[in-house]
């Protein structure tokens, strides 16, 4: 039965999108507004980010609304990552278990098919170059710009739910209200996405099925595959100092630089110079803040309530964990906006904190520890541990990025406790055969049988 509340989603991207879904299948009407126009129709980029990792979490999602097959048509399984060091050497490591994968796909092509379903579903209308300026809190009057009149208008919906980004201007009036707890860190790096294009066959000139990083210490570049033959490289670099953004200013600076620390993929970047300088430099920051909710008439979600760095390939998978919970939750409370909305940030708060200080950590790990040989060992000793005892111990990775129903608050205490075991261990090993090693296997069995 259609329902009378009128539901206002802000943001017609990725969490936007797959709510509105929700919400309407619940039998809500329910309208989207969009700042961008209609990515579908118009020649513009859904995004600095061109590709994302998309992992079970997400997975399940989709797979919800019945488009989690199409996309897997179009999506790439990456099952390791390939490191390259100055030389152009190749290192390994596997994500999982032999067929894990966490996988390469397009933001806009994602967008485009949530947005597809959404303008299908009868109770969902879209509005695009419709730009939230202002929320009146108490009355829920939102002030909105018309894009293509230039003319501001108002509405009043019952409900808002705001996915309107990481830097969102619903959370900017939520600010405004009494005891709103908010802070915001910028990482002292910003981004810039190049390319290397396919090779003249059409082919991947790097290993198609792997995310590339070229870990540099204090800086790295990685790689995902697309579709169409090409990689999208992200270069994580200083804002200042040496080398950084600021210290390369020519193409020849530029152009010296990559050949000397990412020879092999600068071989295959034509476009080098002209990308970097011509392409924006992103930046990098974590948003927490709370409560998420106002009055059971006002909800965060999505990068709008936590944004995270994206080092974890995790912030879109998280958002749409936010849609799955809430639908458990909307099915469960009904018209209870109040209950959905507490009980939803009481649920979701200490796992996006979570998953927002792994990401931080996560940099860490690929720019520099990835290089380092016992690192990768240590990983192939974690391996064993979880064959040996797989009720026991499953690899932090692994607990965030293929486990869809372990909260990420727990991965991260699990991962905590098996790393202190692992530091234990470590000491007594030097080589993969180690692990046989009475001392290592007594050690275990007292930890973990
Ligand atoms: C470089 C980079 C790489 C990333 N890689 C990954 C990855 O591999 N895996 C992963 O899971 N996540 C990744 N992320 C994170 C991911 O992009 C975000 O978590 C995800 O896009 C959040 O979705 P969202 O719908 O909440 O916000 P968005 O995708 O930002 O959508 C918000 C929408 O709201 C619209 N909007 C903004 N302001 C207004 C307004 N005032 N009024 C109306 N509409 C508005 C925007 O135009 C946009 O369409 C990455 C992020 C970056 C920056
Ligand atoms: N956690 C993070 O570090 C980041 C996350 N993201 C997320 O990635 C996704 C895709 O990003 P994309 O589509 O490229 O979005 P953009 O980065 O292009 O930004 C979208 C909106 O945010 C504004 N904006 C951008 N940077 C800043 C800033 N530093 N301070 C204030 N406002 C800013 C833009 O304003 P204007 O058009 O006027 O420039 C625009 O309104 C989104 O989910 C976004 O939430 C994006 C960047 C960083
Ligand atoms: N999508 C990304 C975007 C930027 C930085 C990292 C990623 C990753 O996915 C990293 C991957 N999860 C890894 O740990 O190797």
């Amino acid at each position: 039965m259609e329902k009378t509340t009128q539901l206002s989603v802000m943001g017609g991207g990725l969490v936007g999108c797959l709510l509105s879904l929700y919400l309407a299948k619940q039998g809500y009407r329910v309208d989207v507004y969009e700042r961008r126009p209609d990515l579908r129709r118009t020649d513009i980029n859904a995004g600095k980010s061109i590709n994302l990792a998309l992992s079970d979490r997400g997975w399940r999602a989709l797979e919800t609304i019945g488009i989690a097959e199409d996309i897997k048509k179009v999506a790439i399984p990456m099952y390791r990552r390939v490191m390259h060091d100055k030389n152009g050497n190749l290192s390994f490591q596997p994500y999982g278990q032999e067929n894990q994968a966490i996988y390469s796909v397009s933001r806009g092509g994602l967008n485009q098919a949530l947005l597809d379903l959404a303008e299908a579903e009868p109770g969902i209308s879209l509005h695009f170059q419709q730009q939230v300026l202002e929320v009146e809190v108490v009355t829920n009057k939102v002030t909105m710009l018309d894009a293509v009149s230039g003319q501001e208008h108002q509405i009043q919906p019952d409900v808002i739910f705001a996915a309107d980004g990481a830097f969102s201007m619903v959370r900017l009036s939520l600010q405004k209200t009494d005891r709103f707890n908010y802070e915001q860190s910028y990482l002292d790096y910003g981004y810039k996405e190049l390319t290397i294009p396919p090779a003249a066959d059409g082919n991947w000139q790097l290993e198609k099925n792997a995310l590339h990083i070229w870990p540099r210490g204090q800086y790295m570049m990685i790689a995902l595959p697309n579709i169409d033959g090409s990689f999208t490289c992200t270069l994580f670099f200083p804002y200042a100092g040496e080398p950084s953004f600021k210290s390369l200013q020519t193409s020849a600076q530029l152009e010296a630089f990559f050949k000397e620390v990412f020879p092999d993929a600068a071989a295959l970047m034509p476009d080098l110079a002209q990308e970097f300088f011509e392409n924006p430099t992103g930046s990098l920051v974590t948003v927490k803040c709370f409560p998420w909710s106002h009055g059971g008439k006002i909800l965060l979600l999505g990068d709008a309530a936590h944004a995270i760095v994206p080092f974890y390939g995790q912030g879109m998978n998280a958002g749409f964990e936010d849609c799955t919970v809430l639908r458990g939750l909307l099915e469960q409370h009904q018209d209870d906006w109040e209950t959905i909305f507490q009980t939803f940030q009481q649920v979701r708060k200490a796992n996006t904190d979570a998953i927002a200080d792994l990401a931080v950590y996560n940099f860490i790990e690929m720019r520099d520890k990835v290089a380092d040989p016992r690192f990768l060992l240590q990983k192939k000793i974690e391996a064993k541990i979880t064959a040996q005892y797989p009720d026991a111990w499953l690899p932090l990775y692994s607990m965030v990025t293929f486990s869809p129903d372990l909260p990420y608050a727990e991965a991260l205490a699990n991962g905590k406790r098996q790393e202190e075991i692992m530091r234990e261990l470590m000491v007594h090993i030097q080589t993969e055969e180690d692990y046989n090693k009475p001392a290592v296997q007594q050690y275990l069995q007292t930890q973990l049988a």
